[in-house]
Formats: structure tokens, C-alpha cells, sequence
């Protein structure tokens, strides 16, 4: 059996393939959770209270595919908002924190590989400034496909490679998409501003992301652009770099390091005073 595996059956809600073995995130996650690789389930355990997840289905998301009419799975991915311990999520609230954790599953829809919906946040209140977002894998592997909007159109796309420990700061005004390139199931956290509602219709309106990812010809995940953008900027792709002056360590993972000390991702909520800090990230 595989280090960090249990060999319990797994619950299947929704009637899918089950029973296979668990896979613990407990190492990357600092909580005691378990991912079915095959329904896309976690499993809570440990008294950690269990969440139910929001689902995305494939219905939702035929407005941002490439292909509309594409065939695929029913269900595409599950967010499971306001994860963790009731003392540590009193203690992220107080600080205007939520995390969450996301999984996606590894299938296709049509040739498109799984991916987010896609949204932009809102500026904060006063600031005229967007709100930013923290991710990290947990499991797997993501591609955040990150653009600028600009007018119209995108200034700027960018795509962040990450693989477990890494964390990606979404810089203010930058959408998002994550992919799931790879063969496993992809599990990752986010911490985020816990009340904002972010903004889904400019990528509705251009049927996805500045970029598709699709399978080319040997199976391998490439991309192309997306033509109701027009003329889009050459995708610079760049990979997750530590930020420990922002609380983005790899050794340490997010929920541990945001339960331990909220403050330290006080620009979550309040990304003016860190300023041109937050977009280290996405430079070349
Ligand atoms: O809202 P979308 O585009 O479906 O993306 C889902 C992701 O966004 C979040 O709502 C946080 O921004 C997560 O819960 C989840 O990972």
C-alpha cells in the first residue's frame, strides 16, 4: 500500500465508482482528510466537522467550454467552502478569512482538459483594487491560468505550474482558471476574503478563458487561443516561487500557517497596503 494510503472503503454519494483506496492529504493539508481518487470525495475524519460540497456540474460549465455541445462527465468539480476546525475558522473569520478546498477530477470534456469556471473578483470597498486569492495543492497537479482584463480584452496572460506545497497568489485584477493537466485527481486549498462574490460574466460572455486547454495529438495538454478574444497576448508561463514575506512557504502549508497567525494574510482583505508586492508572482 502507498505511504499516506488507508485501505477504507469510500463513500459514493452520487452512486459513482467507489470503494478504491483512499489517499490521506493529511501531510500537504495540516487536517485530517482523505481524497477518493475516483469519485473526487473527501472523506472527514479526526472530528474535523465534514462540509458538503458545492458542485459544478458539466450543465454549468457548457457556457465557458470550447465546444458547448461537448461530451463528459456530469460532474466536473467539488468545492468544499469554510473548511476547518470550529476555533481555527472563528479565528480566520475575525480576520475576514475563509479557506476552502477544491477538487477536480482528471477527465476530459470534448478536448478540453477539467477546468474552473473562471472568475474576476470585485475591487475592495474603497480601494479600487480587486481582492487577491491564495491557492495551494494538496494534491496532483494545477495549472492557474491567470489574465488581466483590460478593457475589452486581456493585457496579460500568465500560467502558474504548480505541484503539492506550492502556493499561487493571484494578483489584484487578475481572473482565474485552474486546470487540471494531469492524470490524478487534483485537490487544492484556497484562502480568500470570506464574503465577496466573485464575478463569473466577462468569462461567460467570451465562453471561457483568454486560452483553451486541449489534448494534442500524443494526449499532452497544449493550448489555443480562444478566437472570441481576438488578438490575445502570448501565454507566458511561469512557475509558483516561494514568498515567505507573504506566508507563501511550500514547507508549510496554508492552513497550519493561517490558523497559527491570520494577520500575516491581512492583504487578503486589505491588498492596498501591500501594493506592487502582491504581483511578484505573475512578473516575468
Ligand atoms: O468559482 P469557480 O470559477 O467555479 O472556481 C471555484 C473556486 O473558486 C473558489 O470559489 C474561491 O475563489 C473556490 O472555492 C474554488 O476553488
Amino acid at each position: 500500500m502507498k505511504r499516506g494510503s488507508h485501505a477504507c472503503p469510500a463513500s459514493d454519494p452520487q452512486g459513482r465508482r467507489s470503494g478504491r483506496v483512499l489517499t490521506s492529504l493529511e501531510g500537504k493539508a495540516a487536517l485530517p482528510l482523505a481524497v477518493d481518487p475516483g469519485t473526487g470525495r473527501l472523506e472527514f475524519r479526526g472530528g474535523l466537522p465534514p462540509v458538503t460540497p458545492a458542485v459544478r456540474t458539466l450543465a454549468e460549465m457548457r457556457e465557458v467550454l470550447e465546444d458547448p455541445a461537448a461530451s463528459g462527465p456530469d460532474e466536473l468539480y467539488y468545492m468544499y467552502r469554510d473548511v476547518g476546525f470550529p476555533q481555527d475558522r472563528e479565528r480566520l473569520h475575525a480576520h475576514g478569512l475563509r479557506y476552502d478546498i477544491t477538487v477536480i477530477l482528471p477527465v476530459r470534456v470534448g478536448r478540453e482538459f477539467a477546468k474552473t469556471a473562471g472568475h474576476y473578483h470585485p475591487d475592495v470597498p474603497g480601494a479600487n483594487l480587486p481582492y487577491p486569492e491564495i491557492y495551494e495543492v494538496l494534491h496532483g497537479t494545477a495549472w492557474y491560468l491567470l489574465q488581466r482584463r483590460s478593457g475589452d480584452g486581456v493585457s496579460d496572460v500568465v500560467l502558474v505550474k504548480a505541484t503539492p506545497g506550492d502556493k499561487v497568489l493571484i494578483p489584484p485584477g487578475y481572473g482565474h482558471i485552474t486546470i487540471n493537466p494531469g492524470p490524478d485527481v487534483l485537490v487544492m486549498s484556497n484562502l480568500v476574503e470570506k464574503d465577496f462574490r466573485s464575478l463569473y460574466e466577462p468569462y461567460r460572455l467570451r465562453r471561457g478563458g483568454a486560452y483553451y486547454c486541449v489534448t494534442g495529438d500524443g494526449g499532452e495538454p497544449r493550448f489555443v487561443p480562444n478566437p472570441l478574444y481576438g488578438a490575445v497576448p502570448s501565454l507566458r508561463v511561469v512557475s509558483a516561487a516561494p514568498q515567505p514575506d507573504l506566508g507563501l512557504d511550500p514547507a508549510v502549508p496554508l492552513y497550519r500557517a493561517a490558523a497559527a497567525d491570520p494577520s500575516r494574510y491581512a492583504y487578503l482583505v486589505r491588498p492596498q497596503e501591500r501594493g506592487e508586492a502582491l504581483m511578484r508572482g505573475v512578473a516575468g
